[in-house]
């Protein structure tokens, strides 16, 4: 009997860089691929079972995270990263054929997308009006109904490549050529993705109240155990005014010995803590590991403590401190 096909949500439709992120997955071409019009959806199609895992953006080198991802892989039902991928991001403009840069008064993007071609915008097509939409290729096909609103689109190179009612009006117009967006296949906790020995964890983290210097216990937690952090933000967790999570990546594996007992630390901390997954890093580079953070110090370690604990007699209470008696 052949295999089952995975299914794989991600946020659509067809030509979105999400989907381009999902198309690095090795068994994507041969899954059942269905577009989610949103974060939201997508993660909870994986909730209910509809789907396997999620491709969504979690991140960019210009704007920083995607914070309808963040959020909701920060609440509800428990979810699990299980890999990652990078992918160069690179805009064009799009209108109907006939259309002019000269006539365009309304312009629609995903926001992100948006925020990427604001300079461009402005030196070019100056006073536009942005029209936000769902994803980039969702504001590029609106432009093909009837009842379109806007005059144009920003969107993958792809999507304007593979509909022929849309022309290009401007290629490259990110104000950051090497723009990159790192995208998360989100999945339900089950299966930990093997060590690699270049992996990353991503912890969410509740900010203990009233507790001075609660951040710097934190960061303290990944700097003693020499873990280096390669993304961390505070998020409102939205209960009140000052009341804040925050989402945490770091190098190495729950299976490493030093992030294991970070981890250990956030806990005790914050025992709201989430962990969110460890799973390879896309640019399969190994972080450089401290002689006394490895795997064999922490046994080591805990080693020595446990042969102390063996080879005494633990006293109870003052007997304990009371003089031997010859
Ligand atoms: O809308 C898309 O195509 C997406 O995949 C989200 C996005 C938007 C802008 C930059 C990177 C990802």
């Amino acid at each position: 009997m052949p295999a089952s096909r995975a299914t794989y949500t991600f946020l659509g439709p067809e030509g979105t860089f999400t989907e381009a992120a999902l198309m690095q997955v090795p068994d994507a071409a041969g899954a059942v691929r269905i577009p989610s019009s949103n974060v939201n959806t997508a993660l909870d199609k994986v909730r209910d079972g509809s789907a396997d895992a999620a491709m969504v953006p979690i991140e960019n080198s210009v704007e920083g995270g995607v914070t309808a991802t963040l959020d909701a892989i920060a609440t509800g039902q428990e979810l699990r990263i299980i890999r990652e991928a990078l992918v160069p991001i690179s805009f064009v403009l799009v209108a109907r054929p006939g259309v002019d840069i000269t006539q365009i008064r309304r312009i629609s993007t995903h926001g992100h997308a948006w925020a990427q071609c604001r300079l461009w915008v402005d030196a070019n097509i100056p006073g536009a009006e942005y029209i936000p939409a769902s994803s980039t290729a969702a504001g590029a096909l609106g432009l093909l109904e009837d009842d379109t609103h806007y005059d144009a689109a920003i969107c993958a190179p792809i999507v304007a490549a593979e509909q022929p009612g849309l022309h290009v009006l401007a290629e490259n117009i990110g104000d950051n050529p090497g723009a990159v967006t790192r995208f998360v296949l989100v999945s339900r906790p089950g299966v930990l993705p093997a060590r690699t020995g270049a992996d990353k964890t991503t912890v969410v983290v509740p900010l203990p109240e009233d507790r001075p210097g609660a951040l710097m216990e934190i960061l303290d937690q990944f700097a003693t155990r020499g873990v280096n952090l390669s993304r961390i933000e505070s998020r409102p967790t939205g209960q009140y005014l000052g009341h804040y999570f925050f989402s945490i990546d770091a190098d190495g594996h729950v299976a490493d010995a030093r992030v294991a007992d970070a981890l250990a630390g956030l806990h005790r901390i914050s025992p709201a803590t989430r962990f969110l997954g460890s799973y390879g890093r896309a640019d399969a580079q190994s972080p450089v590991v401290a002689p006394h953070t490895s795997d064999e110090a922490f046994r080591a370690a805990h080693a020595w403590v446990d042969e102390i604990l063996a080879a005494e007699t633990l006293g109870s209470g003052m007997a304990a401190n009371a003089s031997p008696t010859a």
